[in-house]
């Protein structure tokens, strides 16, 4: 046998979009061994074309991006600004933060939301939960204990951005909620056997008929691509997690999801579009929205939500009102 080696070159891989530059990532969402250049393109014209198909700005409008500091709404206010430049959107772009009080976390993640704000020549308003509410988070664990504690912050958060959009003179607010986010809630609403909720958690618009409107823009892009976009673009995001507890049932879904998608890569765009068949498919219509009798706010109830958790705050019965019925898992709406 002879010891000659045949004469093959072996033929170099080639980014699978431009065929001619090197391959670096692998898309999670396409499998699509790409070079980071046509990964930057192609991750920001599926947010065009989710934003393109679904409608979602009038020109000149004035939008407020909710903008915590962590990962998706920085990735989102940083292509909102470059999509608004390169496809003449003419949008008005602002950023919004809700400072919610919570010592060694929104006080360092406000530090990042200010440098962004520099950063991208946006300019950026911030409401706290004391100057809006009178308690901060820190304080409402201390009265409230640490059980609830999601419920109350999604519950203010929720009207703090609506409220921060007025003072703003904005109509549209945009939240970095990713397909994750989504397929989770999906899945959560599922095993809840919460009908109603499962028929809306898929928009990627709602509030139409609301003093404030609120989008999603991310609604099909993958969060480990958001992960990927920040990183090699070396953006500048704050990645602590909350100290106080996340949401336990909505980590059982993570974890659920993340198992999926090892059997089955397809499963996050799958849930999606499961969900999205159930959007008006039944006689259960939604809430008309009305305002809140107390504070003039946004509520599908004659008093909204956010006074009764502070009613039951400032009456020192915190966990009383919580329970009640209509404000159990009410986080689940936040989507
Ligand atoms: N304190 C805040 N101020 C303004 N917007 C917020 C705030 N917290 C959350 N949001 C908005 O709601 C979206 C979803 O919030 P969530 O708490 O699920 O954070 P997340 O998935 O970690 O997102 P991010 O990486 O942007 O923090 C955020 O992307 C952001 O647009």
């Amino acid at each position: 046998m002879s010891n000659v080696k045949p004469n093959i070159k072996r033929q170099k891989r080639v980014c699978d979009i431009c065929k001619v530059g090197k391959p670096v990532i692998k898309r999670p969402k396409t499998g699509q061994m790409v070079c980071k250049e046509c990964f930057y393109f192609v991750f920001e014209e599926e947010i065009h074309q989710t934003i393109i198909q679904g409608n979602l700005f009038k020109e000149n409008e004035r939008v407020a991006i909710g903008a915590s500091g962590g990962k998706d709404s920085t990735v989102l206010a940083y292509v909102m600004n470059l999509l608004n430049k390169r496809h003449n959107y003419h949008l008005d772009l602002v950023l919004l933060s809700i400072d919610e009080g919570i010592t060694g976390y929104r006080d360092d993640s406000l530090e990042t939301v200010k440098r962004n704000a520099r950063q991208y020549n946006l300019p950026l308003k911030i409401v706290s939960y004391k100057e809006l509410y009178g308690w901060s988070m820190d304080e409402i664990v201390k009265e409230a204990g640490n059980k609830n504690n999601c419920t109350f912050c999604g519950v203010l958060r929720r009207q703090a951005l609506d409220r921060g959009a007025v003072m703003l003179g904005a109509k549209h607010i945009l939240t970095g909620h990713n397909a994750d986010d989504i397929a989770e809630t999906v899945l959560m609403n599922i095993l809840r056997g919460d009908v109603p909720r499962l028929q809306r958690c898929t928009f990627i618009t709602t509030g139409n008929d609301s003093m404030i409107k609120r989008s999603k823009p991310f609604k099909y892009t993958y969060e480990k691509e958001i992960v990927m976009y920040a990183h090699y673009k070396k953006l500048d995001y704050f990645s602590t997690e909350c100290i106080y507890a996340p949401n336990a049932f909505r980590g059982n879904a993570r974890v659920f999801l993340k198992d999926l998608e090892k059997v089955r890569s397809t499963a996050i765009m799958d849930i999606i579009y499961s969900g999205e068949s159930y959007e008006n498919k039944s006689s259960n219509t939604l809430p008309s929205m009305k305002t809140c009798e107390r504070c003039g706010y946004m509520s599908s109830n004659k008093i909204c939500k956010a006074c009764i958790l502070l009613e039951g705050l400032n009456k020192g019965l915190p966990r009383y009102l919580i329970k009640k019925k209509t404000l159990i898992n009410y986080n689940f709406l936040f989507i």
